[in-house]
């Protein structure tokens, strides 16, 4: 039988439930060997509940090096692979939501770069396939073109964990603002992430881009990279930052693992959108006629 004070006390706790949460970003350095990868990544789920995290996001492909060579070989499928079952314990265990980086998913006879999403109970919540593949061409500097061996998703995936929507883009997604602003229509407070720009595009975009869409979209961004390694074929930028609905950032860290641990605020989410209601101004009315008389 429930006393009055459980009742009061429960009604405090959703009340504190409803003003925010603790997140955790971890840069995880990502090397050649799958299962210290994932080892690692557990590892850093368990520390970042030691913190007081309730939602812990990691980076782009975390389980394996980033390159078109390495997701054939390094390839899962979701949810029946070892990683997925990695994460799925790890949560549960942990009783934190995971928000899985990315993995090359393998599906029949194709590859995917997926973010997977595990609650606390270690069930699947979500499922995002990058929707925008990283193909690019800057001379002298840096070609890339996952295109060759992935195939592009066609799903826009958001999930609610603790009564708040959140939104997954994965990196090259991030510059596509139509997405962002389709999964803050569709109610998200915040938008994750996993991202591995690299040294060229990184200093010039990553944080620009991560400010931009929290600004334009007036929510929180997590961008989480895998920690640079200068051995590698593909050199991550790191960077890992957290942005809030201002378009400040909150926490960023350096190229070296490590993690950011906040408190979200989801007032800041309502604050910004009331000052500065730039969601209901939209002028839809001319937007769709010029574009449909283009
Ligand atoms: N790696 C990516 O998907 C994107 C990237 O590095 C960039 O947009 O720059």
């Amino acid at each position: 039988m429930h006393s009055v004070c459980d009742a009061v006390m429960s009604t405090k706790e959703e009340a504190k439930r409803r003003e925010g949460f603790k997140i955790a970003l971890v840069q995880l350095s990502v090397g050649p060997d799958k299962a210290k990868n994932v080892a690692a990544a557990v590892s850093e789920i368990h520390k970042a509940k030691e913190k007081g995290a309730h939602v812990v996001a990691l980076p782009e492909c975390f389980n394996s090096p980033y390159g078109t060579k390495y997701f054939n070989e390094y390839a899962e499928e979701v949810p029946s692979g070892a990683t997925s079952r990695a994460l799925s314990r790890a949560a549960a265990e942990a009783g934190v939501c995971v928000v899985g980086g990315t993995v090359p998913e393998r599906c029949g006879d194709k590859l995917y770069n997926t973010c997977t999403v595990w609650d606390d109970s270690g069930k699947l919540l979500a499922q995002y396939r990058k929707m925008h593949l990283f193909d690019i061409d800057i001379p002298n500097k840096i070609t890339f073109k996952e295109s060759e061996v992935l195939s592009a998703g066609d799903h826009v995936s958001t999930f609610d964990y603790r009564g708040v929507r959140f939104g997954i883009g994965i990196c090259y997604d991030i510059r596509f603002p139509e997405l962002a602003h389709l999964m803050a229509q569709q109610g998200c407070s915040m938008l994750l992430y996993p991202g591995a720009f690299n040294m060229t595009t990184g200093p010039k975009h990553w944080e620009l881009l991560g400010r931009a869409r929290a600004n334009d979209c007036q929510l929180w961004v997590g961008l989480v990279s895998p920690a640079r390694d200068t051995d590698a074929g593909y050199v991550a930028w790191g960077h890992t930052t957290l942005i809030d609905p201002w378009g400040q950032v909150k926490g960023q860290l350096d190229e070296k693992p490590g993690v950011i641990v906040e408190d979200i605020d989801l007032k800041v989410v309502e604050e910004v959108r009331s000052q500065i209601p730039i969601r209901i101004q939209r002028r839809t009315d001319v937007y769709d006629t010029v574009s449909k008389n283009k």
